[in-house]
């Protein structure tokens, strides 16, 4: 399932702007990527062009490739519909589908690919997809109540059981604990340390402890200058990136200097 990603040479544009130039990098499968740096340097928006969401804001662009195994996800002929179900998304605030069931939730996603399924079939993706999202025991005996009724941090646990009902390759989280206290934040960590034994996992975060916590490589990015473009100062294992970091901008980033 799990799936190596290149990225090369990617300038990433709103319109005329040039949010974030130049990157390229290797983001390799069965693992977790955190992506780290200062406010607006373009974590999220690189993140988006991963799965081509990028692209839904209007005359958002790339250039450059993102090549996923052996295709290039930007190549004429690709559909983003396809790309977004293989690569999944999960977002700073839980967004379960509010009048939906706990299990409609998690079943979205499938309907929406217009999978066609039988009810014990979508039970049993239901379950799984519960049982490795840690959710399971805590929500088994009322998977007809709203996903509205849940707590965050286990709203934040039925996204990313909806995520992994449709069996992506990759699952992209975007700040996925910033709304979340400390033990669902527990929570979630243990959870992306169980998935990345299956799945490629990036993931955007300003805790830098959490960073350390779950990765195993870390990508830096930093604004080149005031008015200038983003980009990838470096990417490295997680703790070289946290001990010994080949740029000086990475080293004063992490021991607080800036940022
Ligand atoms: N929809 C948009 N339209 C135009 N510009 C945008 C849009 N979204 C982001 N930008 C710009 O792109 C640049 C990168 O923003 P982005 O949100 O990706 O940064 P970030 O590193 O994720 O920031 P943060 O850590 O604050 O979330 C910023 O200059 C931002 O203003």
């Amino acid at each position: 399932m799990a799936k190596r990603i290149e990225v090369k040479d990617l300038d990433i544009y709103y319109d005329k702007f040039l949010a974030v130039q130049g990157v390229s990098m290797t983001i390799q499968p069965r693992a977790v990527t955190a992506l780290i740096g200062p406010s607006g340097c373009g974590k999220s928006t690189f993140l988006r062009t991963l799965n081509r969401m990028h692209e839904l804001v209007p005359n958002a662009r790339v250039e450059g490739q993102v090549v996923m195994d052996d295709q290039d996800l930007y190549a004429s002929g690709v559909d983003p519909v396809k790309v977004r179900s293989q690569i999944g998304m999960v977002f700073q605030r839980p967004n379960p589908f509010p009048t939906m069931s706990i299990s409609d939730n998690v079943a979205a996603g499938l309907k929406l690919n217009n999978k066609r399924m039988k009810r014990s079939e979508l039970d049993d993706v239901v379950e799984q997809s519960l049982r490795a999202a840690n959710l399971w025991a805590e929500v088994k005996d009322r998977l007809g109540k709203p996903g509205s009724g849940l707590s965050g941090g286990q709203q934040q646990r039925l996204c990313i059981a909806r995520a992994i009902a449709v069996q992506p390759e990759v699952l992209l989280m975007d700040e996925p604990c910033s709304a979340l206290d400390p033990i669902s934040t527990q929570a979630i960590e243990d959870l992306m340390l169980q998935l990345k034994e299956n799945y490629t996992i990036v993931i955007v975060t300003h805790n830098m402890q959490q960073a350390a916590r779950v990765s195993d490589s870390t990508g830096f990015f930093n604004l080149r200058g005031v008015g200038q473009p983003g980009e990838l100062v470096e990417i490295d294992e997680t703790t070289k990136i946290f001990s010994t970091p080949s740029k000086k901008a990475t080293e004063d980033y992490i021991s607080g200097r800036f940022g």
